[in-house]
């Protein structure tokens, strides 16, 4: 089951989140390249992780403009929301099995990306006992965003665009592999509403290249001009 499309449309707007981010040095250099959001990663299994207090201080350092997305997987909604709360986030992104309880009542607090993988867009994953009893059923897009990463986020592993084209959901959010070579193309295939990156721009875990993040921001701006010039009047 596809989520419905929003009720409403819009010109295209893209916006874009450089993930990762673990120091204040990185976050000003993605607000500075043009970064809709910088994402902080507080899942347990990350080499990214950051501590709440330089979330906190980088939070508070971006500026009004620049959304503070906080990363979690496999965590409580408890500790979701004072993590959230200490670090000043300004939205929360969700990966692993949650209840439509678990986030219809986080998206009472926080805007809320909720992360599939590809097969859990149909509805159809193998639960632990491989039956293919649906064990994350899409919802409308009345309490969150959807956005579509690899099985195995952070690996910088890039999804096949062309075989998502007919089951994209509008206005979700796309994630996987992505670099300054490859998002005009992903962008151009799957119109998608953010681009968000981790692996592709940086050095090494937790510390970006500069000039790959701002090729990143550069890349995505312009394809979203070129192949949709109609949502951006002169
Ligand atoms: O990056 C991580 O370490 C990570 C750990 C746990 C959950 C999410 C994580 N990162 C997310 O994965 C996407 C895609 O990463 P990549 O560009 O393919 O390397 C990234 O944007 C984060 O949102």
């Amino acid at each position: 089951m596809t989520p419905a499309s929003p009720p409403f449309t819009s010109p295209y707007s893209l916006r874009v989140k450089i993930c990762g981010t673990t120091s204040l040095h990185d976050a000003l250099l993605s607000a500075g390249a043009g970064a809709d959001a910088v994402g902080l990663i507080f899942a347990s299994i990350s080499r990214r992780r950051v501590a709440a207090e330089v979330a906190r201080e980088i939070s508070l350092a971006v500026g009004p403009a620049v959304g503070r997305v906080g990363v979690f997987m496999d965590q409580g909604l408890d500790e979701v929301l004072r993590t959230a709360e200490a670090s000043r986030l300004s939205a929360v992104q969700i990966h692993g099995e949650v209840s439509s309880l678990y986030l219809s009542t986080l998206a009472c607090y926080y805007p809320v990306l909720r992360v599939l993988r590809p097969a859990e867009l149909a509805g159809q994953s193998t639960s632990p006992g491989g039956d293919q009893t649906p064990t994350i059923q899409p919802r409308g897009l009345a309490d969150h965003t959807l956005m579509l990463d690899a099985p195995n986020p952070g690996s910088g592993q890039p999804l096949d665009w062309e075989s998502l084209r007919a089951s994209f959901p509008a206005g979700a959010w796309l994630a996987g592999g992505l670099g300054p070579e490859n998002v005009a193309r992903a962008i151009q295939v799957l119109r998608p509403g953010g681009v968000d990156a981790v692996s592709g721009l940086e050095n090494s875990p937790g510390v970006k290249n500069p000039g790959r993040v701002r090729d990143f921001v550069r890349e995505a701006r312009k394809a979203a001009l070129l192949a949709f010039p109609e949502s951006y009047p002169q």
